[in-house]
């Protein structure tokens, strides 16, 4: 078997390395650097990538890959991924969200004190041969305001070193309530504004997004506590930096401390210089400790995505560890022969589709299921590959309407997963079960019940339900030299003598005279055939 090829696109520990060459499935090589077209040609030639913070994964980078299959970020912040371009190709983006936790705090904290005892201008003055004690006059953190916003990972454990400063400490999240706030021992604010007037220290430990960039800007600028320190050890860009000089220069601002800048690498500020400044080139999360753990868990993740398809702390799908996928892959099979047959089935173009599961799976990850449905509908309308990372997006992008209905009650089965399809003015319903361990059952076809084999080449005859019918569609295919493999047919309500549909798995495929025989078939309404694929034959993403 082919060895999966691995990315090492970012600077690494050699723990993720030494980790790599311990599975004989895997080979690597180390690409730093990679830019442009360089990247997108790069990026081609892997199964897999481990990424921090330096290179970019832009939509031009991705596009026409269809070889990769994972990027693993080292580290936390994914933004520097497309993560929507990643996701309608089917690649899973997966983080390392604790490992470096601890030092970010660490460095946060660092800068916080760097600040209030002025260290790195004190001690580039020593270097100059000077001896100035009060210039440097500092600010004691103890009795002080500390304001964090985003109380996430990191925020909390900035808090837990607040408190142990002797500060007092106010928070604000969406997600943090007051129960939380008051056992961790810090105040909760409802919004930012109502926090800058009350304290001496902020610090940012969100994300960059609409909601946080410019969360201080000049408009802010009058409502901050005079004296104040801003620290941003998460992301460039959630102070305005145009903001930050002109508080520093009114001396509404005392001190600035930032890890991280709005385009990176920044070598070249307004800010650098500036008294009250103090700034680090994105080192948060660079002690060996951190760097370490990250290398090894992100390795880890790569290594158990392609050896197992288990899928953990995924950004762009839903987690998939190897027990989950082991118990629902007959019926993840299912849910992607049923997309499969009713693509063909409806035949036209399709609008809404409704998915019902019942009994027991609907107590499974269903999202999943759903998305191996999708892929199934989409495989024979889409150029591109379609899998149950990118099925959804891809169906939604359509305009598709997707609905999931789950229900305890069983039916007439332990498990059962049943699928309305409509538009164009046509609707076909289709439901599947897996029997025993592993044998996936249609058990439906719009509302004839039936027990039929969902794999190979199917063909569909709806006739009525008069005598003979079954003998004559026999002796048509014995004409043809196709053997029939099994056979069900199931009535509309169950009564004898209304519309009833046959369901035939062929050994191969009729011909278009067997077909045109069939049609002539005297009560046959009529015949469609349906390719799916061979029992136990699934796609490399379910395999
Ligand atoms: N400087 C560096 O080297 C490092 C920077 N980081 C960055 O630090 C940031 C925080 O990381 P973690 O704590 O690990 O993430 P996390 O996901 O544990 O916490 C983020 C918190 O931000 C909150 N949040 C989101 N939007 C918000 C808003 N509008 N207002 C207030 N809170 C909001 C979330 O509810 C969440 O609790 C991330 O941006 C990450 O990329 C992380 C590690 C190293
Ligand atoms: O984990 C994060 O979000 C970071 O910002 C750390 O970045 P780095 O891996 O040190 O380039």
């Amino acid at each position: 078997m082919a060895k999966f090829r691995i990315g090492v696109l970012d600077p690494i520990a050699t723990e993720g390395f030494d980790l790599l060459k311990s599975d004989s499935n895997f080979e690597y090589e180390e690409r730093i650097g990679l830019k442009g077209d360089e990247l997108r040609k790069g990026l081609a030639e892997f199964d897999g990538v481990i990424i921090r913070s330096g290179v970019k994964i832009t939509a031009e980078s991705l596009e026409g890959n269809k070889r990769l299959k994972a990027i693993v970020r080292a580290g936390v912040g994914t933004d520097n991924i497309d993560k929507e371009a990643a996701t309608r190709l089917g690649i899973v983006v997966m983080n390392t969200p604790a490992g470096n936790t601890l030092s970010t705090a660490e460095h946060a904290f660092a800068l916080m004190m760097a600040l209030s005892r002025s260290i790195a201008p004190a001690y580039q003055s020593l270097c100059n041969g000077k001896w100035d004690r009060k210039l440097y006059m500092g600010s004691q953190l103890a009795d002080k305001t500390l304001g964090i916003v985003g109380f996430g990972r990191i925020g909390r454990e900035v808090a837990l070193r607040g408190l142990a400063f002797r500060m007092r400490v106010i928070a604000f999240d969406p997600f943090l309530t007051d129960e939380q706030a008051t056992k961790l021992g810090v105040e909760r604010a409802e919004t930012v504004a109502e926090m800058l007037p009350k304290v001496d220290y902020l610090t940012v430990h969100t994300p960059l997004t609409n909601e946080t960039k410019h969360l201080v800007s000049q408009k802010d600028l009058a409502n901050l506590k005079p004296g104040i320190r801003l620290i941003n050890c998460a992301r460039g860009g959630i102070y305005d930096e145009a903001a930050l000089v002109e508080g520093l220069n009114s001396g509404q601002i005392a001190g600035v401390a930032l890890d991280v800048f709005e385009e990176e690498p920044c070598t070249d500020s307004p800010l650098f210089g500036m008294p009250g400044v103090v700034c680090t080139p994105h080192l948060g999360a660079s002690t060996e400790e951190a760097q370490t753990q990250v290398a090894v868990e992100g390795i880890q993740l790569l290594l158990n995505f392609f050896n197992t398809g288990e899928i953990r702390h995924a950004v762009n799908v839903a987690a998939l560890d190897p027990k989950t996928l082991e118990a629902i892959r007959s019926y993840l099979d299912v849910a992607y022969r049923l997309g499969l047959f009713l693509s063909q089935w409806h035949g036209g173009s399709v609008s809404q589709c409704t998915l019902t599961y019942r009994g027991e799976v609907a107590d499974r990850d269903t999202k999943l299921l759903t998305n191996a449905f999708c892929a199934g509908l989409l495989e024979r309308a889409l150029e591109e590959d379609v899998n149950i990372i990118n099925a959804e997006l891809l169906l939604r992008e359509r305009g598709i309407e997707l609905n999931e209905i789950r229900s305890q009650e069983m039916g007439a089965f332990a498990s059962s997963i049943t699928v309305e399809v409509s538009g164009g003015g046509r609707t076909a319903k289709a439901a599947g079960t897996v029997f025993g361990h592993n044998m996936p059952r249609l058990v439906m076809v719009d509302d004839h019940r039936l027990e039929a084999y969902i794999d190979g080449n199917l063909l569909i005859f709806t006739h009525q339900d008069v005598p003979g019918i079954i003998g004559k569609v026999g002796t048509t295919f014995g004409k043809h030299e196709v053997n029939i493999a099994q056979m069900a047919v199931g009535r509309s309500g169950n009564q004898p003598g209304g519309h009833a549909i046959g369901v035939l798995n062929l050994d191969s495929q009729p011909s278009a005279a067997a077909l045109a025989d069939m049609q002539a078939i005297p009560a046959v309404e009529t015949v469609q055939t349906i390719e799916l694929p061979a029992a136990g034959q699934m796609p490399s993403w379910l395999q």
